[in-house]
């Protein structure tokens, strides 16, 4: 049994909030920040975030003709990318729980010519609405921490892949160099919500933003989870000392 279904109240940022309200106070944050949020992302990291996921890709291992899933796929970065590599005769499904941020992610990938291998499907991570064994590689970038269940979304990304697949967890995580540390923390409670103010008008979703990747799990109790989700070779990349980690494992 996972760690959600023994507990009535969950982690929302800071607070602790009832398991049933988490979905709706993180579709709440996503429905609020949707039309800025790809500019918030270059203001906020500077642009870095755009290397985390080129190396993502780099290291997919994706190929033409393959079929991935971007689960909490948002305004559709990975999926873009994924898209050219995978052709016509591949796929690329964008998955996301919700319908605004699926909204700016299908106009922007129309509004770039892509299209005719990407589907949008509106999906909770926890439960995928695919049958098992369909994907070649799974990514979940920036979107895992929002979920409830975590055990449960591995559980089902792993399901859903296809034997000898990968899954590829991309997310913020914990840093082990105290400057670094010091640092990071006065931009995220200090700036990092001052500019979601200044530029999309709130302030308390980037307060959760930033609360709610020091509530995530460090590198190595998310490599134990995906282990017990039954992946193999689970293994961890640090990226920027740690400030983002992607995770990764097979299906055996
Ligand atoms: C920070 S955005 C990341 C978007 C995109 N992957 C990226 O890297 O730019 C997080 C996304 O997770 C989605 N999300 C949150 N909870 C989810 C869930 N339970 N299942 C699926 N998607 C979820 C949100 O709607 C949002 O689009």
């Amino acid at each position: 049994m996972s760690e959600q279904n023994k507990k009535s109240t969950t982690d929302f940022g800071f607070r602790e909030v009832p398991v049933e309200d988490k979905v709706k106070k993180v579709a709440d944050v996503f429905h609020s920040v949707a039309g800025k949020y790809d500019l918030m992302n270059d203001l906020m990291s500077g642009g870095v975030h755009r290397l985390w996921k080129k190396l993502t890709i780099e290291q997919s291992g994706a190929r033409r003709g393959n079929k991935i899933l971007d689960i909490a796929g948002g305004t559709g970065d990975l999926t873009m990318r994924f898209s050219r590599i995978v052709g016509t005769e591949g796929k690329v499904v964008l998955a996301d729980i919700n319908d605004s941020m699926l909204k700016v992610g299908r106009d922007r990938l129309m509004d770039r010519g892509v299209a005719g291998n990407v589907e949008f499907v509106q999906a909770n991570a926890e439960c995928l609405p695919f049958p098992d064994n369909t994907f070649d590689v799974i990514t979940i970038a920036f979107g895992l921490r929002n979920v409830t269940d975590k055990d449960a979304a591995i559980r089902s990304m792993a399901r859903v892949l296809k034997p000898g697949g990968k899954v590829m967890i991309l997310e913020f995580s914990k840093t082990d160099n105290p400057a670094l540390t010091k640092m990071y923390d006065f931009y995220s409670f200090n700036i990092l919500p001052k500019i979601g103010q200044l530029i999309a008008g709130d302030s308390e979703s980037y307060k959760y933003l930033a609360e709610s990747i020091r509530m995530h799990p460090d590198q190595e109790t998310l490599k134990s989870m995906m282990q017990d989700a039954g992946l193999a070779n689970c293994k961890f990349q640090n990226m920027t000392g740690g400030i983002v980690a992607l995770h990764t494992g097979i299906k055996p």
